[in-house]
C-alpha cells in the first residue's frame, strides 16, 4: 500500500473539489477546495473574516447546499446521506444557536445524546462530569436562553460532545470562555482525541488555541487553500533570520543610530534595565560584526537567540493580513503552493 492509499484509508473526512457560492453566484465563497482529515487529529481550519471557512463547514454538514465537490464523512457521502450524516458530525457553530434555548442545560444535554441513539439515563454521571467540567453544573436546571453568553457556548460545546460523533466541528470553541475553562476545555478535547480516536476540526481566531490544540492547518483565503501544514513544519518553513540581541545597558541614540545604519534593526524594546533589540541578518557571521559594533560603544551583550516565529506571525503572513500586501496574493503562500504542487 503506498502512501496515498494509506493518508486514503485513515481519513475520515474527505473534502473534493468543493465550490460554493451565493445568490446568482457572483459571491464565490469557497473555490475548489479540496482536503482530507485523519481521523485522531485536530485540524485547523484558519483565514481571515470572509475567507470561506464557515461556508466549507457548512457544506460538510450539509446545511448548504455546494454548486460542486464530493464531500465524505466516515466513509458517507453527505449527498447521498441527507440528515443521517449527523449520526456522523457535531457541530458548535457561531452564537450557540445549535443548542435549545427553551430546554435546560440538562434537558438538552439528555436530548442531544439521545439524538445518538444513547440513552441519557446511563449517560448521566457523564453529563454531569461535563458540565463540571465546564463549569455550568451550577446552571444545569436553568433554561439555556436565560444563560449568559459564554454558558450558552458551553452548553453548546457539552451538546456536542456528548454526541460522540467521530468528526466534531468546533467554530470558536473557546471564545467567552475564562482561561480555567479554556484550559480545561483543551485538555478535554486532548483527551477526546487520544482516548477515543475522534477527530477535531477547529475554526479560530484565537492562534494560541490552535498552536496548542492542532497537529495540522489549513488556511484559506478568498474561498482557496492557501496553505495545509503541520503546525511544528509551518513554523519551522517561517523561521526567519531574526535574532534577539538583549544588551545589559540602556543604548544611547548614537549607538542605535550607528548600529541601524550598519544593520536590519527591526525592534527596541526595553527588558527592565536591559534593551532588547530584533535584528534580522540573512549571514550569521554577521552576528560576530554586531558583537564589535556594540563593544564599540561600550556595550554589553548578555544573550543572542534566534527568533522562533508563532502561529499568529505565520497567519499574518500567509493571509497578507499584515497589510504589506492587501490585494495580490500572498508571496508565502505563492511559494508554499508552489512547493506543495
Ligand atoms: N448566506 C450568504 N449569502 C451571501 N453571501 C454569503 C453568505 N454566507 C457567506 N457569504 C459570503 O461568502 C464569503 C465567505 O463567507 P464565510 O462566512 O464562509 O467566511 P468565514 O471564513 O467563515 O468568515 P468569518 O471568519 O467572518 O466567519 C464572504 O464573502 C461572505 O460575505
Amino acid at each position: 500500500m503506498d502512501t496515498t492509499e494509506q493518508r486514503q484509508k485513515q481519513a475520515v473526512l474527505s473534502v473534493e473539489g468543493l465550490r460554493k457560492t451565493y445568490g446568482d453566484g457572483s459571491v464565490v465563497a469557497v473555490d475548489d477546495v479540496s482536503f482530507e482529515v485523519e481521523r485522531g487529529s485536530v485540524v485547523g481550519l484558519l483565514g481571515p473574516n470572509g475567507a470561506g471557512k464557515t461556508s466549507t463547514i457548512k457544506s460538510i454538514l450539509g446545511v448548504v447546499l455546494p454548486d460542486e465537490g464530493e464531500i465524505e464523512v466516515d466513509g458517507v457521502n453527505v449527498d447521498d446521506a441527507g440528515g443521517e450524516i449527523y449520526e456522523n458530525v457535531s457541530a458548535v457553530l457561531e452564537g450557540a444557536r445549535n443548542v435549545y434555548w427553551r430546554l435546560t442545560v440538562r434537558e438538552n444535554l439528555s436530548f442531544f445524546s439521545s439524538l445518538q441513539g444513547i440513552d441519557p439515563r446511563e449517560r448521566r454521571e457523564e453529563h454531569e462530569e461535563l458540565m463540571a467540567l465546564l463549569n455550568i453544573d451550577h446552571k444545569a436546571d436553568e433554561v439555556v436562553k436565560d444563560l449568559s453568553r459564554g454558558m450558552k457556548q458551553k452548553t453548546a460545546l457539552a451538546c456536542a460532545l456528548v454526541r460522540r460523533t467521530p468528526v466534531l466541528f468546533l467554530d470558536e470553541p473557546t471564545l467567552g470562555l475564562d482561561v480555567e475553562a479554556s484550559h480545561d476545555l483543551r485538555r478535554e478535547l486532548e483527551r477526546l482525541v487520544t482516548r477515543e480516536n475522534r477527530t477535531v476540526v477547529l475554526s479560530s481566531h484565537d492562534m494560541d488555541v490552535v498552536q496548542d490544540l492542532c497537529d495540522r492547518v489549513i488556511i484559506m483565503d478568498d474561498g482557496e487553500i492557501v496553505t495545509d501544514e503541520q503546525v511544528t513544519e509551518l513554523v519551522e518553513l517561517f523561521r526567519s533570520q531574526a535574532y534577539e540581541v538583549v544588551v545589559e545597558d540602556a543604548v544611547s541614540t548614537t549607538a542605535r543610530r550607528a548600529l541601524e545604519r550598519e544593520f536590519d534593526v527591526d525592534e527596541w524594546r526595553e527588558r527592565g534595565d536591559w534593551t532588547v533589540c530584533e535584528v534580522s541578518m540573512a549571514d550569521r557571521e554577521r552576528v560576530h560584526d554586531l558583537m564589535g559594533t556594540l563593544e564599540e560603544f561600550d556595550l554589553t551583550p548578555r544573550s543572542v537567540s534566534v527568533v522562533q516565529p508563532d502561529l499568529e506571525d505565520v497567519f499574518l503572513e500567509v493571509t497578507g493580513d499584515d497589510g504589506d500586501d492587501p490585494e495580490g496574493e500572498p508571496e508565502d503562500a505563492a511559494l508554499l503552493a508552489e512547493g506543495r504542487a
